[in-house]
């Protein structure tokens, strides 16, 4: 569960968010609006990323500005890019690098490796190094990076940006199947078609929030 009560958030001179409320209980939730609407903003705000100016964020239970460690921990975290997030040399080094604190014997971190690799189609990339990968299997890189932890909340900030066909259907397709509560941001329309809630972001406020169809069909019309 994630909840914004009377959210603003002030960067420097610009007031980024005003007043978002929101409870979202729902499995998958989108966001949508303009470019500099404040969609990272709202998605940074659900770890502790960002913190309120004002306002209270909730989440797990937590407020993010007095437990962001605690609700890390439950929270995997998807950047828009994907280098932000790539840290050790290897493919499989990098997967391993997020199991650091698990207190997992090796073969275990080896076998947890090797079995998300091959979920999203890296297995046969496990040795070569990271950052000669292509932009979307990069993207896929970092996906498996916070699946392999079993986050009880995905956040993931506009994920399918650099994937080809294939991969954005993949990734489609880890969404409806996945248990846990998903919040994506994206200006990829189409995958939220199926979503249980789509908001709608303008100018830092809610201004749509409801079923895909409905929310998104608010989202072009502000748009034309
Ligand atoms: N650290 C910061 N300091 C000052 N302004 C910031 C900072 N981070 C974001 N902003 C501003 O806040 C506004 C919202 O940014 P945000 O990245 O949340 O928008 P967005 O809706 O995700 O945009 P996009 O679709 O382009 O990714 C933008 O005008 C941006 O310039």
């Amino acid at each position: 569960m994630i909840e914004f009560a009377d959210v603003h958030v002030r960067l420097g001179p610009r007031d980024v968010l005003h007043g978002v409320s929101a409870r979202l209980p729902e499995r998958r939730v989108g966001v949508v609006g303009a470019n500099g609407s404040g969609k990272s903003t709202l998605a940074r705000l659900i770890n502790g990323l960002a913190l309120p100016t004002s306002g209270t964020v909730t989440v797990l239970g937590l407020n993010t500005r007095r437990d962001a460690a605690k609700i890390r921990r439950g929270v995997g975290f998807l950047f828009t890019d994907p280098d932000a997030q790539i840290v050790m040399p290897t493919v499989a080094e990098d997967v391993a690098f997020s199991l650091r604190r698990k207190g997992l014997t090796r073969e275990e971190v080896a076998r947890r490796v090797e079995a998300v690799l091959t979920r999203y189609g890296l297995d046969g990339h496990a040795d070569h190094p990271a950052h000669h990968l292509s932009g979307g299997q990069k993207q896929l890189l970092a996906l498996c990076s916070v699946m392999v932890l079993e986050p009880e909340i995905l956040v993931m900030d506009e994920p399918t940006t650099l994937l080809d066909l294939r991969h954005s259907r993949q990734v489609a397709a880890l969404l409806r199947d996945l248990p846990q509560q998903v919040l994506v941001v994206t200006h990829d329309l189409p995958l939220l078609a199926d979503f249980d809630r789509v908001l709608v972001l303008d100018q830092g406020r809610v201004v749509a929030d409801g079923a895909p169809g409905e929310a998104i069909g608010h989202y072009r019309k502000i748009m034309s």
